[in-house]
């Protein structure tokens, strides 16, 4: 983070993100991604594009390791900045009654990232568990309320990892969303399939990038190949989208997987990359992302008035603003950002982990339980 006096905010900026061409609201219009400026003969690379700087700020720096421009900031100071910023994004278990006396006599609605918001950040994304009192959390909170996931991974290994069916799931970052056939009543859009889930009972799909489903496998395939020499590196074919992890890359090998991916996207003029925590998301240029899906969702269940709906989402990820986005400009309610370091964000509140993400939906499962 740089607190030099230039920038003293004590906030860690998220990187610009890439243009996006923003569409109508149930378009899958197709727009070319801005193709990388030529300099002097040479197409833009990864330094120049921003990708790297972004690359570097991923993901929270360990409290030991956050900087200050004459070292390293102690434990105390660390300390000092979240508090300060804290002011900004109070606690949404310091502010339960606060969120309460909003839902009033609203209906509440629950949306949940899961990477970082529901597991903890690990370094192999196969092992990204929940624990048996997050599950129970989020089972609780589920019998109460609607209650979504909407994560960057695909909807089937997300449901895989959760493992609970009274949920609504939305895939790869929102891309690829189920909801029971019963609630196509109230919306009119043209994304929609019928199907039926792992019961064989019947329900809608909704996928706005369905026709980027061969890019996808080709474009997974071929990042597959340009870094299978780099230690550590590791792609996921989310299916309407894919993911190039480097958390386990050396740091000195960034530069060199960010190139890679970036010369893949030269030739995917319809495919544009954003950044998650120490991942780089390769998704297709439409207009859609989570906060569409939590848009898409309100109004599918009849949840969209928010004279009536309290929505809360909880999140960590840049991904996840998109959301916080929609339900602070729409007024629909609480974004709630999961992060132990200080980070600009369009949230309302903050919790500091996993661990005070459970205790927040466990709140919320009291509260209903004695005012049934
Ligand atoms: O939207 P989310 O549910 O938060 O998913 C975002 C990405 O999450 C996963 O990656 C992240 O978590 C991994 C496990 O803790 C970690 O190893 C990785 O560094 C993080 O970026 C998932 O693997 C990605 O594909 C998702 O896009």
């Amino acid at each position: 983070m740089d607190l030099s006096p230039a920038n003293a905010s004590p906030v860690l900026a998220d990187p610009v993100p890439m243009n996006q061409t923003r569409l109508g609201f149930h378009s899958s219009v197709v727009f070319p991604r801005s193709i990388p400026k030529k300099k002097s003969g040479k197409v833009d690379d990864v330094r120049s594009n921003g990708w790297l700087d972004a690359m570097q700020s991923s993901s929270p720096p360990r409290r030991r390791m956050v900087k200050d421009v004459g070292g390293e900031l102690d434990s105390d100071d660390s300390d000092r900045l979240y508090y300060s910023w804290k002011l900004k994004y109070p606690s949404a278990l310091k502010s339960f009654h606060h969120i309460i006396n909003r839902a009033n006599n609203k209906k509440i609605v629950i949306f949940l990232d899961y990477d970082g918001t529901l597991s903890p950040i690990v370094d192999d994304p196969n092992r990204a568990f929940m624990s048996v009192d997050m599950r129970s959390a989020v089972k609780g909170v589920a019998k109460y309320f609607p209650t979504a996931i909407i994560s960057g991974r695909s909807r089937d290994k997300v449901y895989e990892l959760v493992g609970l069916t009274e949920l609504f799931y939305a895939g790869s970052h929102g891309m690829d969303i189920m909801f029971p056939a019963k609630d196509t009543m109230s919306i009119n859009h043209t994304h929609y399939i019928r199907s039926t889930d792992k019961k064989g009972k019947e329900v809608n799909l909704f996928q706005p990038a369905r026709e980027f489903i061969p890019m996808i496998n080709k474009v997974f395939r071929i990042l597959v190949d340009v870094t299978k020499d780099i230690q550590g590196a590791f792609v996921e074919n989310h299916k309407f989208c894919t993911a190039v992890h480097y958390r386990n890359v050396d740091d000195k090998n960034w530069l060199l997987i960010a190139q890679r991916v970036h010369d893949v996207l030269k030739d995917y003029p319809c495919l544009r990359l954003t950044h998650g925590r120490k991942v780089l998301e390769v998704r297709p240029v439409i207009d859609w992302d989570k906060g569409k899906a939590v848009e898409f969702l309100l109004q599918s269940l009849g949840l969209s008035n928010s004279d009536n709906v309290l929505a809360i989402y909880i999140g960590d990820d840049r991904t996840d603003e998109d959301a916080f986005k929609v339900l602070r400009e729409g007024n629909h309610g609480y974004g709630i950002l999961v992060s132990s370091v200080p980070k600009e964000s369009k949230a309302f509140l903050s919790l500091r982990d996993t661990l005070e993400v459970k205790d927040f939906l466990k709140s919320l499962v009291s509260w209903k339980e004695q005012h049934k």
